[in-house]
């Protein structure tokens, strides 16, 4: 189980938090969409979800343990049982790899170098990548393949966790399908469980087990204008 309970969450502590008593739980195997309007704190609460961002108050506890430590601080089998997508590939993806050099990084990152030959092809082939592209870099590949790539990143260390931050945003209807499929056929072979952040009610819908939104999920503010600042510590 995935849980958060009473996150507070901002980027400076002088000011207001953006996140504030934010409560959200995602089950093994089970779909969770968070819908919500722009700016609410939809995507910090995401990267906390993630290990990705240290909140200033409240708890993330993964199958019973208590998250101590984020980003690279985190124990490494904790980190790599997450994988992420964001919403803009671009910005998270290194322009200088090639498309087989972006998916294969989580793998010579953590040590697995020699599984890159098989694994690789074998992700680009799921997500729907033909060879010609994966020796291209970002600037010469669309938005949709550069997010298959992006996707194909994640999966590759076979998370529990999938993380998924508007990640059709930027998509036409037929590439937003493809990956929902894949995500689904990751999930439905391995028991991973989704958090998928949107605004199209109607996608978050069809696509996950239960929509909840960010009024539930943080009843006591929304946004930096509706909160208080973190008393420091
Ligand atoms: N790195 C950052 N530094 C400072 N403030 C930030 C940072 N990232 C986001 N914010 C602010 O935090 C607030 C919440 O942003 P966040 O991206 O979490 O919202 P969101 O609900 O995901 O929005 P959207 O749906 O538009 O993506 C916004 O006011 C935003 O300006």
């Amino acid at each position: 189980m995935l849980e958060l309970r009473a996150v507070t969450a901002g980027y400076d502590r002088r000011s207001a938090p953006v996140v504030r008593d934010a409560t959200l739980t995602v089950a093994p195997g089970e779909a969770v969409g968070l819908l919500g309007p722009s700016g609410c704190g939809k995507s910090t609460l995401a990267r906390v979800a993630a290990l990705l961002h240290r909140p200033d108050a409240g708890t993330v506890t993964v199958d019973g343990t208590p998250v101590r430590r984020w980003r690279h601080r985190a124990p490494r089998p904790l980190r790599t049982s997450f994988g992420v997508v964001f919403q803009q590939p671009r910005l998270s993806a290194d322009p200088r790899l090639s498309l087989a050099d972006l998916i294969a990084e989580p793998l010579r990152a953590t040590g697995r170098r020699d599984t890159v030959p098989a694994r690789v092809p074998e992700l680009a082939s799921t997500v729907g990548l033909t060879p010609d592209l994966l020796t291209r870099r970002p600037h010469e590949v669309s938005d949709g393949q550069l997010q298959r790539a992006c996707l194909a990143r994640a999966l590759v260390l076979r998370p529990r966790w999938l993380i998924c931050d508007e990640m059709t945003a930027m998509l036409d209807a037929s590439t937003t399908a493809a990956l929902v499929t894949v995500v689904e056929d990751y999930r439905t072979a391995t028991g991973a469980g989704l958090l998928a952040v949107g605004h199209d009610r109607t996608l978050l819908d069809r696509w996950c087990d239960r929509t909840v939104h960010w009024d539930t999920v943080a009843p006591s503010g929304r946004g930096t204008a509706a909160a208080r600042p973190v008393p420091a510590p």
